[in-house]
């Protein structure tokens, strides 16, 4: 039996969890969390019976206490409730499907409980994986990838000498806007951007497929993942999400992962690996599949990716201030409270004001957020 517990199982990537423990009879559901989705959290509760249910504030708290109270879930709420959902005994493995940097501390609370990790939420890894990737060697915990390029990779290297890696490839589609150039972006609405071209995935991560920051975030995610450095990693454009990433070895061979867009794939794999089991879902027909097409990505215009870079080269409590600012930039933007275009100026203003702090403590990167959000705040509050 497997018993997991979900960070975040009310959004696209706990839901499609779910989906995968309704498709396998030996997974357990421990623990289930939201922020503020109470019917679907008690919907969740009544199918999947969890000890825990964790939600962010104290009156959700109450309404979830209220709605369940027939059950024999217990309620908790805040940090201290994801804190206690991330360590809570039995549990082999913890998704984190949170958005977000909150995703941090409840993280290091299940590497340090001994708890595998099925990461998701890329915000910590690219915030806190100077802390992350040294604590999980230190509690011989597994970092498992879920999202769907690091899942490729880490498929792509099973079994391989990782000292041979030459290169990685992460594939992108583009995102909505693809072929657009800079005047054409001034005016777009977040409908628009929310239109994503391959996948279906929660707000946040739609908006930042748009400017490409997920690509960047990905980059970061994964150098950490994988113990590459920056310089070794590629993004290259593939606009139907049919190959989801690469890896270039020392010998010239390319190794390739390709499927159907489908997220309860790498979930699937993250839960059972090393082992592959039967999966439902759409197959690719290659009957139909006439051809992959690739392009250079457009950094002049989409320039989250080359702003990643630059945050990830300067590393130290950088990345933390690319992360914290895009995280405010996207809810500013999806609050229609600024244009799409001023996501890329809000992340490198921030960029350039802050002073980098090397290797900065779990306390120094909260800071770091609170200080970017308060920078944001005085200059775009409008
Ligand atoms: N969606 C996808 O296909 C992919 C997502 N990812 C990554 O996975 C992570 C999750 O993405 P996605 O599923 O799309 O996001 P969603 O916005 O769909 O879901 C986020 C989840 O986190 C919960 N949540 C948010 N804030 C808090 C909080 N303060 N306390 C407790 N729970 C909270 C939400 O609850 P509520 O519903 O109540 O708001 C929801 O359950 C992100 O880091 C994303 O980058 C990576 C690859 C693919
Ligand atoms: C499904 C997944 O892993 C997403 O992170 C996806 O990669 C987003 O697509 P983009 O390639 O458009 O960023
Ligand atoms: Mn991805």
């Amino acid at each position: 039996m497997k018993k997991i517990a979900i960070l975040g199982s009310t959004g696209s990537i706990g839901t499609q969890t779910l989906e995968v423990v309704r498709e396998n009879t030996d997974i357990e559901v421990l623990a289930v969390s939201a922020r503020s989705n109470i019917r679907k959290l008690e919907e969740q509760v009544r199918e999947f019976s969890p000890k825990l249910a964790a939600v962010w504030d104290e009156n959700h708290a109450c309404e979830l206490k209220r709605a369940i109270s027939d059950t024999n879930t217990k309620v908790v709420y805040g940090m201290d409730g994801l804190l206690e959902l991330a360590s809570i005994s039995e549990a082999d493995m913890i998704v984190t499907a949170v958005v977000g940097m909150i995703g941090i501390l409840p993280t290091i609370e299940a590497v340090k409980a001994g708890k595998d990790i099925a990461l998701a939420n890329k915000e910590t890894l690219v915030t806190a994986g100077h802390i992350i990737i040294p604590l999980a060697r230190k509690h011989k915990v597994q970092i498992l990838p879920v999202d769907s390029e690091h899942s490729a990779i880490f498929q792509c290297i099973n079994g391989e000498d990782k000292k041979t890696i030459e290169k990685l490839l992460i594939t992108a589609s583009g995102g909505p806007f693809r072929g657009k150039k800079t005047e054409e972006l001034k005016n777009v609405c977040v409908e628009d951007a929310l239109r994503h071209p391959t996948w279906s995935m929660g707000n946040k991560i739609t908006i930042d497929s748009a400017t490409l920051v997920n690509k960047g975030l990905e980059v970061m995610e994964a150098s950490w993942l994988f113990d590459v450095d920056i310089d070794q990693i590629q993004v290259v454009v593939q606009p139907s999400s049919t190959i989801h990433s690469m890896v270039q070895f020392q010998d010239g061979a390319v190794m390739a992962q390709l499927g159907t867009p489908d997220m309860k794939i790498p979930i699937q794999y993250a839960i059972y690996y090393p082992n592959r089991r039967y999966a439902s879902g759409r197959r690719l027909d290659f009957t139909t599949l006439t051809q992959i097409d690739f392009e250079v990505p457009d950094t002049g215009t989409f320039r989250g990716l080359p702003l990643a870079f630059r945050a990830a080269k300067e590393g130290g409590s950088m990345p933390t201030v690319f992360n914290a600012a895009n995280e405010r930039a996207v809810a500013m933007f999806l609050g229609h409270r600024v244009g799409f275009l001023d996501i890329y100026n809000i992340i490198e203003g921030a960029m350039d004001h802050h002073q980098v702090l090397d290797n900065p403590t779990v306390d120094e990167i909260l800071s770091a957020e609170a200080e970017t959000y308060d920078w944001i705040e005085s200059r775009w509050s409008i």
